[in-house]
Parts: structure tokens; C-alpha cells; sequence
């Protein structure tokens, strides 16, 4: 690779261009529009915090992906944002400690992280969510998917899916209905991880290797998931799935995959993938999490099973932008000559036309892609 190049962006990192800009404010605003409209209030945290503050809040919270670099002012370590969920939990937990609760909050901006994930190349995502802080619950887990379903939707993504997991699955059966040596837990997981029912039996896995099989259209899956289920361990789980499916009622296509955890860092009982159609990749995640009090003996490691409740979801439009904005319609602008009449153009955008006013002769509404100019009885339609 060319360094010499001072205008080279770095790797994974790239401008948005007017037409795709305009396609990610659209997305955005549509987003955000069906958050606000559900009752979630935008917050606005900072992107950049002291490092302890995204990982000490949620259990299993990484700072590995982080970009992080010492404060030269306070020297201490701060890492740039890699995720809204944990500033939306450290908000909830401080500054929004007695709002009432369920606590509704959504957010939108820009995400960083140091190396790209999977197929993707972008360490810079978009990313738009929201949280709601109190509950994790079936009514809380069915409220998020369905909001997050609508939000695509309004977005302009179609085909939209759901695919359900339940992350803290082996934790769960290796507690006494599948046991498992404390050592023998994390191995059990990585074969899960790669789908490797051998690799499973080779550490010792081998009841764990029906999982592997109760994937699928949710509806088959989750009978095969009950059917493995020995000694209940998961029938509240399998229960409150069947809930949160019967719920959302056919907004879009679900499924199951009960040992996902790819992504679900700190998410406990509930979570869920979602998918586009023509998008690569995924389109967004969510699920059920707890939140560490801002009390330091209250983050312990068995935060998982302590702490705040909460639910929500975070969506990724990136690839989505990038499709739509391939059919993105040029807007109507309106040429405004030399001297035009500035009320009147003023009263245009009022009804929501856009203009570009000529700065000198030299100007042309051909050369400033203009649709229409304003004539003596308003906007006229250009060739
Ligand atoms: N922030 C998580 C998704 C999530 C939001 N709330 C709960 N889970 C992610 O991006 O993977």
C-alpha cells in the first residue's frame, strides 16, 4: 500500500459521497422516526470515553476491538466508542438513575473499531438503536424485535428476518441438565462456535450435540429444541421464544439457531440476528443484557446475573445505505436566477421544495443539476 499519499484514507475507513450521504440521512431520519414515534427518547453520548467506562459496565464487554490510546491530558487510557449499548448503560445507571423505569432511549452515530469484522472490510459503522432499560422480559424482548422490524422496514429494507438464539445456552445446560467441568465449558462453546458436532464429542460435548441440529424455520426448530430439552432446563426460554414469535405475528421471516453467540458479547437469555434481503451480511442485533451499578462492588464478574435489566436492539444500515442509494431518485431543486424573487423562494422551501440560488452569471441550473427554475409562475419543469 501507498503511506506516501497524505489524501489516503486508512484501511476500512471511507467518505460518503453526496447522493449516498443524502440515502444514510434518509435511512437515519426513518430509523430514528420509528424510535421517537415508540416512545425512545435520543441521547447523545460522547464518542470518546475512559476505557473502564465501556468495559466495566456489561460482563463480557472486550476492549480488545477498541481503539484505544492514553488521554494525554488526564494520562489515562480512553478507547473510542465501539458500541452505544454500554454508554446507554452507564447513562441509565448515573445520570438517569431515578428516571422511571421501563427507561426508553435510542440513539444513532458512528461506531469504530480496530479490526474489520468478518467479511466486512468498514472498522467505521453507522450504527442506530435503541434500549429499554428495566426489563427483559417477553413483553420487553417482542417490543424491541417488532420496533427494530418496523425500523427497517421504514428504512426501505424488504425481506427483513429474524434469527432467534439464546446466548447464554451452554452456561445454562452445563449447570446441571448437560454438565460440564468448569475447564471443559469454553471448548464446549468454540466447537458450538464452528458447528463441529466431532470436535464437540472430541471434548466431551457430545449431549450438546442436538443443538447443533434445532436450527432452522422457527417453528421446527423450537420442537426440536423442546425435544432435547432434558429436565427443563431451557423450558422457560423455549416458552417465552414461542411468546415473543407468536407476538410479533408474521412481521417477518423467523428462525433459530440456539447456539449463536457470534456478536452477543454480553446478551443473557434472548437474542436475535437480523438479515435484509440484498444485504450482506447482518443488518443489526439486539437482546436482553444487565447492567452493572455504578457501584464498583456491584461489577463483579457474575454481572450476567446482577444488575439492571434490560433489553434493546442496535442496527448496522451501512449495506443497506449502500443498496438503496444505487436507486436513490435525484431530488427536485429548483434554480433560482439572478435577482429572483426571495420571498417567493423563501415560501418555496416552506412547502419543502429545495433551491440553489445563481451566485453570479456564470451559474447554470444544468451545471448545478437543477430539475426546475423558477419562472414567473414558480418552479418550471427543465428538460
Ligand atoms: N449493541 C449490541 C446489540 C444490542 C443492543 N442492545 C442489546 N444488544 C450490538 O451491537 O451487537
Amino acid at each position: 500500500m501507498d503511506t506516501s499519499d497524505p489524501d489516503l484514507l486508512p484501511e476500512g475507513l471511507e467518505d460518503r459521497l453526496p447522493r449516498d450521504a443524502a440515502t444514510a440521512t434518509r435511512v437515519m431520519r426513518a430509523i430514528h422516526g420509528v424510535m421517537h414515534g415508540h416512545g425512545y427518547d435520543r441521547v447523545m453520548p460522547p464518542s470518546i470515553e475512559y476505557e473502564r467506562s465501556f468495559a466495566a459496565r456489561m460482563a463480557g464487554i472486550q476492549s480488545r476491538r477498541m481503539f484505544r490510546f492514553v488521554d494525554p491530558s488526564s494520562l489515562r487510557m480512553m478507547a473510542l466508542r465501539s458500541d452505544f449499548t454500554p454508554q446507554i448503560g452507564r447513562l441509565a445507571e448515573t445520570r438517569l438513575a431515578e428516571a422511571p423505569r421501563p427507561l426508553r432511549l435510542c440513539y444513532a452515530g458512528q461506531v469504530v473499531t480496530i479490526k474489520a469484522d468478518g467479511l466486512n472490510p468498514s472498522r467505521e459503522k453507522l450504527q442506530c438503536g435503541a434500549e429499554l432499560v428495566g426489563a427483559d422480559n417477553v413483553a420487553a424482548a417482542a417490543e424491541v424485535v417488532a420496533i427494530a422490524i418496523e425500523a427497517l422496514q421504514a428504512a426501505g429494507a424488504t425481506g427483513v428476518s429474524v434469527d432467534f438464539t439464546l446466548p447464554d445456552l451452554v452456561d445454562t445446560l452445563a449447570e446441571k441438565a448437560l454438565p460440564l467441568a468448569p475447564g471443559q465449558i469454553e471448548a464446549v462453546r468454540r466447537e458450538l462456535d464452528t458447528k463441529d458436532a466431532g470436535g464437540l464429542r472430541d471434548v466431551g460435548g457430545e449431549a450438546y450435540v442436538p443443538l447443533l441440529y434445532a436450527t432452522g424455520e422457527f417453528d421446527t426448530a423450537i420442537d426440536k429444541l423442546a425435544a432435547i430439552d432434558a429436565g427443563g432446563a431451557l423450558a422457560s426460554r423455549i416458552d417465552a421464544l414461542r411468546q415473543i414469535a407468536a407476538r410479533l405475528g408474521g412481521a417477518a421471516r423467523l428462525t433459530l439457531d440456539p447456539s449463536e453467540r457470534h456478536g452477543f458479547e454480553y446478551q443473557t437469555w434472548f437474542g436475535f440476528t437480523l438479515y435484509a434481503e440484498g444485504v450482506r451480511g447482518i443488518v443489526g442485533r439486539g437482546g436482553t443484557y444487565r447492567i452493572a451499578g455504578s457501584d464498583a462492588d456491584a461489577r463483579q464478574a457474575n454481572a450476567r446475573q446482577q444488575g439492571e435489566a434490560a433489553t434493546g436492539f442496535s442496527l448496522y444500515p451501512n449495506a443497506l445505505i449502500d443498496l438503496l442509494a444505487a436507486n436513490e431518485p435525484a431530488e427536485d431543486t429548483v434554480f433560482l436566477p439572478l435577482g429572483h424573487d426571495r420571498d417567493e423562494a423563501a415560501r418555496l422551501r416552506a412547502i419543502g421544495w429545495r433551491t440553489v440560488a445563481a451566485l453570479s452569471e456564470a451559474d447554470s441550473a444544468d451545471a448545478l443539476r437543477c430539475t426546475h427554475m423558477l419562472g414567473a409562475n414558480g418552479p418550471e419543469k427543465l428538460a
